[in-house]
């Protein structure tokens, strides 16, 4: 288990995160807030390339600084910039990778077929990869984070740039990862978390807002939502969410607490949920 426990981080003056604390057991832990909130700070200490300015977070009950080595072997870690060599083929840079966290070139082999199977790259183990899509490239980053078969993986904004066939698969590939490990992906993009994260965490003002289930997420907005016809104009009271297309034409989804007229509360979804907790900083 993994335990974040008061923790802060400043940079110079500037406070990029304040007193967080968060547990996580095995599942998938969707990292959401817009940019600039922290996320990526949040995971460079997750991962031990930044220190907490205060506070500190254990693994199983001891600091992952004083775990040093054994903390990183049970990690694995696919950053928002994944680095790879163009001219390598992915059994090439996985058996690189391999190379590096000093596993043995027979065992090496098996888990790179097996990992390249489940990322559906096997085709290609031997195309360069400097001739993948960006999507494909995704999945060699989620192969080399997986190669130790770690505990913890960590895996931020994962789906940048990624088009939505791929972003579907992605997302079933990482459902089958959870089963027994933790899993936490930071994203602003509410539609990669919403049906595969059992619980997402929400940093807003530089804390955590919570971490909930998307199920309770929405359910703070239950009654809260409507949609009216576009062209409607908003009461005091009444804050425009987004705008959808609705079977009659282009509708507004407003939140409201009392009832608009002629309105039925519609049942929020998670982007719902998101427009309505970053509107009052006006963060979004
Ligand atoms: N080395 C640094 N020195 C000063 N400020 C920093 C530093 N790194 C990050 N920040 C600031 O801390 C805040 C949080 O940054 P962070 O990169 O963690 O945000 P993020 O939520 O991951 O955003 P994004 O999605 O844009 O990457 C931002 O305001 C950023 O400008």
């Amino acid at each position: 288990m993994l335990s974040v426990e008061h923790v802060t981080k400043r940079y110079g003056d500037f406070t990029a995160l304040e007193d967080i604390s968060l547990t996580f057991s095995p599942g998938v832990y969707g990292l959401l807030a817009p940019n600039g909130a922290g996320k990526t700070t949040l995971i460079k200490m997750l991962t031990t390339l930044l220190f907490p300015t205060q506070g500190q977070i254990l693994w199983d009950g001891e600091d992952i600084l004083s775990m040093g080595g054994d903390y990183r072997g049970l990690l694995g870690y696919l950053p928002q910039e994944f680095g790879y060599y163009p001219n390598y083929t992915p059994r090439q840079f996985l058996r690189y990778a391999a190379a590096l966290q000093c596993i043995p070139r027979q065992e090496a082999d098996r888990r790179i077929a097996s990992l390249l199977e489940m990322v559906g790259l096997s085709d290609s183990m031997d195309t360069k990869l400097k001739k993948f899509s960006g999507g494909m490239l995704q999945r060699v980053g989620i192969a080399v984070a997986m190669l130790n078969d770690p505990k913890l993986l960590i895996l931020d904004e994962p789906t940048a740039g990624l088009d939505p066939r791929e972003r579907v698969r992605f997302r079933n590939l990482i459902h089958g990862f959870s089963k027994d490990r933790i899993v936490i992906l930071s994203t602003h993009i509410v539609s990669d978390i919403e049906t595969i994260a059992s619980q997402i965490v929400l940093l807003r003002n530089h804390r955590l807002f919570c971490c909930e289930s998307p199920a309770a997420i929405c359910g703070r907005f239950l009654g809260k939502v409507f949609e009216v016809p576009a062209g409607t104009d908003l009461t005091a009271g009444q804050h425009l969410l987004s705008e959808a297309q609705g079977d009659g034409g282009t509708v507004l989804r407003i939140l409201s607490d009392a009832p608009p007229q002629n309105a039925a509360p519609v049942t929020p979804g998670l982007e719902d949920a998101f427009l309505a907790i970053y509107r009052e900083e006006g963060q979004l």
